[in-house]
């Protein structure tokens, strides 16, 4: 039953508006395509949706006949274009009775495809190499010494989105040579050869992507591991180590659970230590000292307001006040010591998009922040053209940083319900059996909210744990990325 060349041909057609010809001769079946359509959906965080809805789409129209290989040109051409549509017009999550019919099939094929999109739909969709326990080529040690500290260590819930390549001297002429390791995986490792003019450079670092990051005008770049971004091709010269990351902005790779990294401040030595893979959470210490904590609580008491938060469309607000019942603190941005503080931050997390002003809270016996996303969910903000306005080009809120002022004696946790692919929490008050940051007087936790390649990581889901006794202080710096700034409104202000 084999498809011959030209109806495929043919079939796929009309997917060269989405796909670049390089992808089609891998849609063998239909899972395939499904396959390929969630992975492109990883590209679709700007308008919300969960892998799962794109493949479900498709599936709706193939049933049972997923592992069957693509027959029907019109199709599989008009299933795209639905799933496409629906991922453009609709905000659901694989309904019901899909996942229903889906167990029902015994169909393999099926199976494997309800397992990824299920994985998918909760957040953690998992397309990384299936092996990365290999030692990267010793070479690579002899040329960049640093690199096992930023290739990935896991097997699984490796990083979306950022890439490692590592440049010897053994190019001749124009050429440079080296390794790209695809996803900073070790096993990924592969033999490339650069061209020295910038222009080729960066189009040949383009070849190696995804195909579903090229059909996308894509913001990626390379940085070298001190943050700093790498645009010419002398810069490039000059650092081995290279690090690409898709969606344009330089994030701490997680490496592995435990993984330690110093990063030098002026004034600081700050230790981040990796507590979780998916979410990519840190914990910091050494951030700031106990006299900085002392005049910022100091600061922020009389500014103490109940806190607020932005609301989705069509929310009712009755519960706002145990949604989020802290009080909060805006510090100005005047005061030297709220200034210095962040700019530690930037030095520290190197973004170079907007940190929002910093924020005091306190929680008190009782209080605390249900669970919730960082990030702008622009599915949510439909109504908001304000707000949708600022998410272009997957522009959002690209990582929290909270730096605990005291720590309360009981509870207070920062906890993480969505970790590691967990459904979302029926009960957004419970963390008991949550990934759980304790809030510990002068420690900090660094998070993600977006995957290294742009899109929304919807298991960054998090909850400022109620209070059972004593007090929890801690000021938030929220940072956004700064993909595509030159494209953006030069006119967009400070209010969120
Ligand atoms: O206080 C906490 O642990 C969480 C705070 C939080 O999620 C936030 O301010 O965005
Ligand atoms: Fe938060």
């Amino acid at each position: 039953s084999d498809v011959s060349k030209g109806s495929k041909g043919a079939a796929l057609g009309c997917l060269a508006e989405i796909y670049p010809k390089e992808a089609w001769p891998q849609l063998h079946t239909y899972a395939d395509a499904a396959a390929l359509l969630e992975k492109s959906c990883r590209n679709l965080g700007h308008v919300g949706e969960t892998c799962a809805d794109v493949a479900g789409a498709v599936f709706a129209r193939f049933g049972t006949r997923m592992s069957s290989p693509i027959a029907a040109d019109e199709e599989l051409c008009s299933a795209v274009l639905a799933a496409f549509t629906s991922i453009i017009s609709t905000a659901t999550t694989l309904p019901q009775e899909v996942v229903e019919k889906l167990q029902q099939a015994e169909d393999p094929g099926v199976q494997s495809f309800l397992d990824r999109s299920k994985r998918c739909s909760l957040g953690a969709c998992d397309f990384g190499p299936e092996d990365e326990s290999v030692p990267p080529p010793k070479e690579t040690l002899r040329w960049c010494p640093e690199i096992l500290e930023w290739l990935h260590r896991e097997k699984r819930y490796g990083p979306e989105g950022y890439h490692v390549i590592c440049l010897d001297d053994s190019g001749e002429g124009l050429k440079r040579s080296g390794w790209f390791f695809a996803n900073a995986s070790a096993a990924s490792a592969r033999r490339i050869s650069v061209p020295r003019p910038w222009a080729a450079f960066r189009s040949t670092f383009q070849r190696w992507l995804q195909p579903s990051s090229r059909w996308e005008l894509h913001p990626w770049r390379l940085f070298d591991t001190a943050g700093r971004p790498v645009e010419t091709v002398e810069a490039a010269g000059q650092a081995s180590l290279l690090l690409l990351f898709e969606g344009g902005e330089f994030q701490y790779p997680a490496v592995h659970l435990g993984f330690q990294r110093r990063v030098a401040l002026p004034g600081a030595v700050a230790k981040l230590r990796t507590l979780s893979l998916r979410p990519v959470v840190f914990s910091v210490e050494g951030f700031a000292d106990a006299a900085e904590r002392r005049a910022l609580k100091k600061l922020a008491k009389p500014l103490l307001k109940k806190s607020e938060v932005r609301q989705f469309d069509n929310h009712e607000m009755e519960s706002e006040q145990s949604f989020r019942s802290s009080w909060s603190a805006f510090l100005p941005t005047e005061d030297p010591l709220v200034s210095q503080i962040m700019n530690r931050s930037r030095e520290l997390t190197k973004v170079a998009g907007r940190v929002e002003n910093l924020q005091v809270m306190r929680y008190r016996h009782g209080q605390q922040y249900q669970a919730h996303w960082d990030f702008f969910d622009p599915q949510y903000f439909k109504k908001q053209p304000e707000v949708l306005g600022r998410l272009t080009h997957r522009r959002n809120r690209m990582l929290t940083m909270l730096f605990y002022l005291a720590s309360s004696a009981g509870g207070g946790q920062t906890a993480f319900p969505m970790a590691y692919g967990a459904p979302r929490p029926m009960d957004p008050e419970d963390c008991s059996s949550w990934l759980q940051v304790p809030a510990k007087r002068g420690k900090a936790v660094l998070f993600y909210n977006l995957h290294a390649d742009g899109r929304l990581d919807r298991s960054s889901n998090h909850a400022g744990c109620k209070v059972s006794s004593g007090e929890k202080w801690s000021a938030n710096i929220w940072a956004w990325n700064s993909a595509n700034q030159e494209i953006l409104d030069p006119e967009y202000d400070d209010e969120l």
